[in-house]
Parts: structure tokens; sequence; C-alpha cells
């Protein structure tokens, strides 16, 4: 959430739970923990908690202009590094209960007839987050997502194959296709949402088209660049904050839009974090003297790029399931002192 500048952002309502079976995924029938010889159980936790780590490796990288960091809270007033990584906690067993479905419906049933739980079961978990964090939306992008990669891991993974990051995305495109783009076509006429008002006004599908599309940011930008950071050798640190930057050139960010729906935020967004590349991000004084730059102005004008830190977490869960299944060690580079955000 945005700081509200003049009047008080009065306190949300108590979330209550959507309706479903039950709000513990722990709980469900579907578990397979409950049986300690299936192997699934384990598949389930490791890829939870790669996912979990996703996140918290996201929020605690810097820089990222606008957003929460473990030294500072960009543009934020009510969530901060802690409300992050409590928040990433509290999500890890609603991905195993997502990775749960893809492993034991996945291989036999067509993956968009899953859909419809695993949204039920999503909005537990958002219930869940929202419960954890008092009312702030810290990770409902990064959930929405991550589910949908859980559920196509498990599918992958009951199918035989290994986690190859470009086969996962195809399989969560064909598992939310129907659904997602039936939300788009009811978009002008149905029930409103930050995302559905942002495609009726501009055209701009959000969350929703970068599933539908093929996960062409996450893919097509944030992946290659994490990978191509970490085969150079460079810091895990700051190979995660140069993904964060490749997305912001091209995510359609509805965060980023606010509530005016302004288009002209995210064209500055993207501008500013592609001159922010095109000097080295990171790796360069040039580059880091930019993205300080424009860590001001996202802060003056209150533009929080949540969708891009989405995605980067995303692509930090892709590649360690792909590589390894626990974390990557920290290297040499990253024990150098936070430089201000
Ligand atoms: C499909 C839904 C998740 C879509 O919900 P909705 O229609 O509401 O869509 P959006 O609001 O547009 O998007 C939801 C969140 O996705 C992130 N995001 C936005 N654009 C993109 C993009 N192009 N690519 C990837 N991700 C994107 C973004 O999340 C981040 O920002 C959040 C913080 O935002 P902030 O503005 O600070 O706070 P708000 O409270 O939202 O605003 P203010 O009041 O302060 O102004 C932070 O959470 C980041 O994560 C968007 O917020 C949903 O409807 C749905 O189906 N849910 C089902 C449950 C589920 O997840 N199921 C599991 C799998 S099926
Ligand atoms: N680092 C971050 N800052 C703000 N919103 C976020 N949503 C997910 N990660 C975030």
């Amino acid at each position: 959430m945005r700081m509200l500048t003049g009047a008080r952002r009065p306190r949300p309502a108590e979330p209550q739970p959507p309706p479903g079976p039950g709000t513990d995924p722990a709980a469900c029938s579907a578990d397979p923990a409950a049986d300690p010889a299936d192997p699934g159980a384990a598949t389930a936790d490791r890829l939870a908690a790669a996912m979990v780590y996703g996140l918290t490796a996201e929020a605690v990288t810097w820089p990222k202009p606008g957003l929460v960091t473990a030294v500072s809270p960009g543009c934020h007033r009510d969530m901060d590094v802690y409300t992050l990584l409590r928040s990433s906690a509290t999500l890890q067993p609603h991905f195993r209960t997502a990775v749960v479905f893809g492993l034991r419906r996945g291989a036999a049933a067509p993956a968009a007839r899953d859909f419809a739980e695993l949204r039920d079961a999503g909005r537990r978990a958002e219930h869940s987050m929202l419960t954890t964090t008092g009312g702030t939306n810290t990770h409902r992008g990064a959930l929405f997502l991550g589910m949908l990669l859980c559920c196509a891991a498990g599918i992958e993974h009951a199918a035989g194959r290994p986690l190859e990051a470009e086969a996962v995305c195809r399989t969560a495109q064909e598992v939310g296709r129907d659904a997602l783009r039936a939300d788009l076509a009811a978009a002008a006429t149905g029930p409103s949402s930050v995302g559905l008002r942002a495609y009726a006004v501009h055209g701009l599908p959000g969350v929703r088209g970068e599933v539908l599309r093929g996960w062409p940011s996450l893919l097509g930008h944030g992946l290659p660049t994490l990978r191509t950071a970490l085969g150079a050798g460079r810091p895990l640190r700051e190979a995660i904050a140069d993904t964060v930057l490749a997305l912001m050139t091209v995510v359609e960010d509805t965060t980023v839009l606010n509530r005016g729906f302004a288009l002209e935020r995210l064209d500055t967004t993207r501008r500013q974090a592609s001159a922010a590349l095109a000097a080295g991000g990171t790796a360069t004084r040039r580059g880091r003297r930019l993205v300080g730059r424009m860590a001001r102005r996202l802060e003056q004008r209150q533009i929080s790029p949540g969708g891009s830190a989405d995605l980067a977490a995303m692509a930090v869960a892709l590649h360690t399931w792909q590589t390894r299944p626990e974390t990557p060690a920290p290297r040499k580079g990253d024990r150098r002192a936070p430089a201000p955000a």
C-alpha cells in the first residue's frame, strides 16, 4: 500500500475468510503429508519453501526504487521488510497446497479444471495474508502468481518432467487461461477490482495479462537478467536488484498506475528503469547513481512498482527450482555494507 498524503487511511475492517472448506490448507484432505510414505510430501515442502525463499530474497534486496527493501520502506508507510517477511512465512502452507493440487490432479485432469478450486484456496491465502499484516496488501500479486506456478510445478513433477522454467510457466498459463479470459471479458460489467478497472479504462490486462500472454515479462526479461547476472558471477543481491529493474522496464503494473489510472506513471517508471539499466544497472557507478535518482523520484510521487517485485520473486523461485532445491549460497561481494537506498 502506498502512503496516503493528507487524509489518514481508515483502518481496514478485520478481514473475513471467504467461504470454503476450512481455512487451514495444511489440513486439506489432499495433503500428502497425511501419508508419510508419500514422496510427494517432500516435493511439496521443498517447492513451497523455494517459493517463500523467492519472496524473502526479493523483500530484502536493495536498491529497488519505490519498493520496500532491507534498508528502506521505499514509498510505503504501512509496511516494511519485516511485514513482508511475516507475510511470506504465512504463505508457505498455501503454496504447499497449490503444489499438492498439481501433484494429485494435474497429470490426470485437464489443467484448467483445477483453477476454480485453486482460486478458492488463493482467496483463503489472501485472507491469511491480510490477517497477518493487519490489512496491508503485501503480496496479492505474488500469491496469485506463486500459487499458479506451484500448481504447475506439481503438474510437471507428477508427469515426470524436470522443473524447467519455461515449461512450468506454459503449464501455469494453461491452468489459468479460461478463467482469466473470462475475468477480462466481464471487466466492463462484472464486479470491479483495480486490475479489472485498469483493463476497462486502458485495455491493460495487468497480472492476468502476464499469465495469459505466456509470462513475457518474467521469461523475456526478469529470468534472463537473473540468469545472466548470476552466470557472470554477480552477487545475488545485485542480480535480483537488476532483475527488478529489468522487469520495471516492461511490466504493465497496475500498482504503478495508482487510483487515477495515469499511464504517465508507468511511462516514467519504465523510462527511468531503462536508463539505469542502460548505464549498467547496479554493476556501475553511473547505473547506481541513476537508480538512486529514480528512487528519490518514485518516492516523491508515491510510485511503488509492486508487480515487478512480485515477478522478481517468481524469477528467483523458478531459478531455484530449476537449478537446485536448496537456496543459493551468498557470494563474496554480497558482504558489502548497505548503500543508501
Ligand atoms: C487475479 C487477481 C490476483 C487480480 O486481482 P485484481 O483484479 O485486484 O488485480 P490487480 O490489483 O491489478 O493485481 C493484483 C496484484 O498483482 C500485482 N500486479 C499488478 N500488476 C501486475 C503485473 N502486470 N504483473 C504482475 N503482478 C502485477 C500487484 O501486487 C503488488 O502490489 C501490491 C501492493 O500494491 P499497493 O498499491 O501498494 O496496495 P493496494 O492496497 O493494492 O493499493 P492502495 O490501496 O494502497 O492504493 C502488493 O500486494 C504486490 O503483490 C497487485 O496488487 C485476484 O482477483 C484473484 O483472482 N485472486 C484469487 C486468489 C489467488 O491468488 N489465487 C491463487 C491462484 S489462482
Ligand atoms: N518489496 C516490495 N515493496 C512493496 N511491495 C511489494 N510487494 C511485494 N514485494 C514488495
